[in-house]
């Protein structure tokens, strides 16, 4: 299997906490992958250390076919790079259209001297038509996002991360506040999203995680405890007891 990712031996200690102990992960160019575990484990602080949020102690994080590494770059240059995060608060442009949005995150794509003189080319709103399609707000274009369900901003804010075109999608918790409709929805537009790209889902909600149908990291005390199959993962005595707190 090809990597896109690979963090080795990365740890991150917090005023004498060791959150992240010693953490590997690698994952593909078009997978899907779960990061399960008990509050505290570090799922949080994994994505803020691939972001460049937190900077780790020690470690390797590889990215890329040219096995470059992000340990180091700014937030601003490992999103340049491809990697994009969406947070478990939606952050949509409330008095803007969906059409807005989108159009607005393609045009974040380009420098800010080309923002400034930016006009959207046919191919450019063609993409929004795309992209409006693929998270299924195609009927809502020209809605204000305001007005908007939970979450259909949610699917808003995921195709406008998608339309920056990031090679690894991170995803905090998306399922959190959505109907059982809009969960299934949601598990559709990232089911498809990770067939052209990495996309990392990190959730409690186990239901949600068997719907994406993918293997799962098991995170506990910054460390991987557990991998592979939702079932696997769920029958390790191990990861049994962690979350049963024995
Ligand atoms: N900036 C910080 N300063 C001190 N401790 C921190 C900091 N960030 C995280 N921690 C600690 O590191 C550990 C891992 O936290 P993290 O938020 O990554 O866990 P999590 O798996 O995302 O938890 P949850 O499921 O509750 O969101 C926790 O014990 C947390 O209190």
């Amino acid at each position: 299997m090809s990597t896109l990712l690979e963090v080795s031996g990365v740890s991150v200690t917090f005023d004498g906490f060791r959150a992240i102990n010693n953490l590997s992960f690698r994952i593909g160019p078009a997978e899907m992958r779960a990061i399960i575990g008990p509050n505290g484990a570090g799922k949080t602080t994994f994505m803020d250390i691939v972001t460049g949020k937190t900077k780790p102690d020690q470690g390797r994080i590889i990215w890329g076919e040219k096995s470059i590494s992000l340990r180091g770059m700014s937030e601003a240059r490992i999103a340049r790079e491809g990697v994009g995060r969406k947070f478990q608060k939606p952050t949509v442009f409330e008095d803007q259209t969906v059409h807005e949005n989108l159009l607005m995150a393609l045009r974040n794509k380009r420098g800010p001297f080309a923002v400034l003189f930016y006009k959207p080319t046919a191919k450019d709103l063609a993409r929004v038509e795309a992209l409006a399609e693929e998270i299924g707000l195609h009927d809502a274009l020209w809605r204000k996002s305001g007005e908007l369900s939970h979450g259909q901003k949610q699917w808003l804010e995921i195709g406008m991360l998608l339309a920056q075109e990031p090679r690894l999608l991170l995803v905090d918790e998306p399922a959190a506040g959505m109907t059982p409709a809009e969960r299934e929805h949601t598990t559709n537009i990232l089911v498809e999203a990770a067939k052209t790209r990495a996309v990392v889902v990190v959730e409690h909600d186990m239901e949600f995680v068997r719907r994406l149908n993918c293997k799962v990291t098991v995170l506990h005390e910054g460390a991987v405890l557990a991998e592979g199959s939702l079932d696997h993962v769920t029958t390790n005595q191990n990861v049994i007891d962690v979350y049963l707190g024995r």
